[in-house]
């Protein structure tokens, strides 16, 4: 058997091609084996004939399709085997992303799932008529002009409508196409049940969409890939060994350390794809800011991704500090002057030509206005007359069908406001769209989540250089996603660190939290590593080297023996053993003396004595003068972080600066003063996902000058990372019970 690889399907199915092959190929229907049908592509078994099919269909059609055909060959099949193998993946996460709704569904009541901004109530609904993507619907409050809670639902969400009972099987479910502050729209790939056309409806986010999609999209991209892109995606998919070419020449930071220099230089020479590798502190994104910096200045046009938006934010601020115009797509975590003004909605603002869309777009929306003051030619003045009979009778001033020429005349007056609405809309968009063109042709590197990097904004758009900072905390499907924009990549990450979140049990077993940078750094030598961190004191840097590193890493002495008192800081006499400045690491054991506690609503969990006692280090420090701005507290469990933001607000008149976030959300970043609650304080030993040794590391690494842990060791060194932890602190820091 051979087997044969058809591109450029329609809807033809199996049939169409059994007909082609048959009638046009010549072939024994006997001879055709499995035939696979997978989007615009075949592959079909076939046994004799294979040559005189090719012969006769290549370049031919198959039903209304002009179709290419070819011998499926090794690179074809392993192409088509790894995009098989992804989707499957993406696919299952997509699933368990919904069950985890349906739970949540079923637990919370309508109104909590509301104010968690995952549900909308009281809706009515309204049939808008059939479009390229379905049947669509507008969903609006029931009491009219009442403007929509703040939700999450987004354009291209599977939402859930459902009238009394969220939890039915037949529930329908479709494709967010627009959201305003007043409504919902929805395209249904079904007519939608009648009831959807009524009062007290409720919509429930299914799935984030989006990303799935986009993740699939990247995919399917891969097999037509060209040029460089192939090369890219033959050395993913393991056809190909990437590159391995001479550093370039040319000078780069030299305040960067030998290993960066060249790590620089490297990634500049790829043609495919370079890792900077290294562990925490190291400059993995100093060097790769660096190679952004140079990229830009030889020309390149560059792409900046990072899987959360924090991360993202990171790059921005500091591409932003070197001087780098940068232009972010999406929505910062963090709302700081400087992050704003570098957003794309926030340049839309300044640009004049975004200025003249909106003024069409108002224009616009005052001759519908005008219309209100109109008959609208509906069903009852309409009486089947066409929008072209209507004007001409209104231009010869007569009546029709029982209709008086007045209403006739406001008809065509309506009509004709309608139009010129219309155009303007148009114009309107053709200009919003110039405006973003000319932006980003303006930016020197565009900065996204890797999400957001396949945004419609970007869709037409190619980038000599992508570099994906915090790679190990992406899946590699949500990496293509930047890259198959992008003709080579530079990837930072440390696998030490905190890798992806997959829903799906299942789904990472079979591999989607492997990722990309780690498998590319196992199999092959296209990296850079480096060994030098410049972040923290030694003794605070001390347990991951040797936990983590085979106690490989090495701090610079600019940093090694570095302090708070350097930084001309006050103690508290109240909290002297603990804020101590000169003491870099503190462990504060609550010894069973601060309980945990778990809402009812929430799988998270918190810790009030915890949260108590860090704000008040928090207060004590500030006291000190210590600048809020280089204090953050992080916790794995985000009610912590709420609980502790709650008690800062108490204790504290301006906070604005302070930083309280997840363990999860922090990577990457770093403060002088890094308080870490761990929040699990119960009789069981019950851990949870502290016991992820990788959480701990990244928590334990975010501190310059001084760290100080609040757990209670009892119970966390039930989790076998924190077993020598209260033993390391005792040896090289200073252990101080609450009791
Ligand atoms: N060559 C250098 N000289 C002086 N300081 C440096 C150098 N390289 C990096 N740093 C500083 O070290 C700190 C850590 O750098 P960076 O955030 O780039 O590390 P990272 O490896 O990306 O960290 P993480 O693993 O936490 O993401 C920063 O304050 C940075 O300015």
């Amino acid at each position: 058997m051979t087997e044969l690889v058809i591109r450029g399907l329609g809807s033809e199915g199996p049939g169409d091609i059994v007909g082609a092959f048959v009638n046009e190929g010549g072939v024994d229907p006997d001879a055709i084996g499995e035939i696979e049908v997978d989007g615009s592509e075949a592959v079909v078994e076939v046994g004799d004939g294979a040559e005189r099919v090719i012969d006769h269909l290549d370049g031919g059609r198959i039903g209304r399709s002009e179709v290419e055909l070819a011998v499926l060959d090794e690179r074809t099949r392993a192409v088509r085997e790894y995009v098989e193998e992804y989707s499957g993946l993406v696919e299952r996460e997509r699933q368990a992303e919904i069950e985890r709704h349906e739970r949540e569904i079923r637990t919370l009541s309508a109104r909590e799932r509301e104010e968690a901004g995952r549900a909308i109530t009281r809706l009515s609904g309204r049939e808008e008529g059939e479009s390229l993507a379905g049947y669509e619907m507008k969903f609006t409050r029931s009491h009219s002009g009442e403007p929509l809670p703040e939700t999450s639902i987004s354009v291209g969400d599977l939402v859930m409508l459902s009238k009394q009972d969220p939890t039915r099987d037949d529930n329908p479910t479709g494709t967010v196409t627009q959201v305003t502050n007043y409504s919902v729209t929805v395209a249904f790939d079904q007519r939608p049940p009648g009831f959807l056309s009524g009062t007290g409806l409720r919509m429930d986010l299914y799935a984030n969409d989006i990303t799935f999609q986009r993740m699939l999209d990247a995919l399917e991209s891969l097999p037509t890939a060209e040029g460089a892109l192939a090369d890219l995606r033959d050395v993913i998919v393991g056809l190909e060994e990437p590159d391995d070419l001479a550093p370039v020449d040319r000078e780069v930071d030299d305040s960067l350390n030998q290993s960066q220099q060249m790590a620089v230089r490297r990634a500049l020479a790829t043609d495919d794809l370079h890792l900077i590798h290294g562990p925490p502190g190291t400059g993995k994104t100093t060097t790769a800011i660096e190679a952004i910096r140079q990229s830009v200045e030889r020309g390149d046009s560059v792409l900046a991704t990072a899987p959360s938006n924090t991360a993202v934010d990171n790059l921005v601020e500091r591409l932003h500090e070197k001087g780098v115009d940068v232009v972010r797509v999406g929505n910062p975590a963090r709302v700081t002057p400087a992050l704003r003004d570098r957003t794309l909605d926030s340049l839309l603002e300044d640009s004049e030509t975004y200025q003249r869309s909106r003024d069409c777009r108002e224009e616009a929306f005052e001759l519908l206005d005008q219309q209100e003051y109109l008959t609208a030619p509906s069903g009852r003045w309409r009486r089947g007359l066409s929008d072209e009979r209507i004007r001409e009778l209104a231009d010869q001033g007569r009546g029709s069908r029982g209709v008086p020429p007045e209403r006739i005349e406001e008809m065509a007056s309506w009509l004709d406001l309608q139009a010129e609405a219309d155009e303007l809309f148009e114009r309107a968009d053709e200009l919003e769209n110039q405006a973003i063109e000319e932006i980003l042709d303006a930016a020197e590197v565009v900065c996204a989540t890797n999400s957001t990097a396949g945004s419609d904004v970007l869709a037409d758009r190619r980038f000599d250089t992508l570099v994906i900072d915090e790679a190990t905390q992406a899946t590699e499907p949500s990496c293509l996603i930047p890259i198959v924009r992008s003709r080579r990549v530079i990837m930072a990450g440390d696998h030490r660190q905190l890798p992806p979140t997959v829903q799906s049990e299942r789904a990472a077993r079979e591999g989607l939290s492997e990722t990309l940078f780690e498998r590319l750094a196992d199999q092959y030598d296209c990296r850079s590593v480096l060994r030098t961190q410049y972040r923290m004191h030694e003794r605070i840097m001390g347990f991951s080297s040797e936990r983590f590193y085979d106690g490989q890493i090495r701090a610079d002495e600019s940093v090694a023996e570095h302090t708070l008192p350097d930084l001309d800081t006050e103690v508290s006499p109240e909290y002297e053993p603990i804020v101590d400045p000169a003491a870099p690491l503190v462990y504060v054991d609550t010894q069973g003396d601060a309980p945990e506690r778990q809402r009812a609503d929430s799988t998270s969990r918190e810790n009030p004595g915890e949260a108590s006692l860090v704000a008040d280090l928090v207060a004590a420090y500030v006291e000190t003068g210590i600048d809020p701005a280089e204090i953050a507290v992080i916790s794995p469990y985000d009610d912590q972080t709420d609980l502790i933001e709650d008690e800062l607000d108490a204790r504290l008149s301006a906070t604005a600066d302070l930083e309280v976030d997840t363990v999860d959300g922090f990577q990457g970043r770093e403060k002088e003063v890094v308080l870490v609650s761990l929040v699990r304080s119960n009789d069981r030993g019950s851990v949870g996902f502290l016991d992820e040794p990788r959480r701990f590391n990244v928590a334990l690494t975010r501190a310059r000058r001084k760290a100080i842990v609040v757990g209670d060791s009892e119970t966390v060194t039930a989790a076998p990372v924190y077993e020598d932890f209260p033993e390391y602190v005792r040896d090289r820091g200073r252990v101080v019970p609450t009791q």
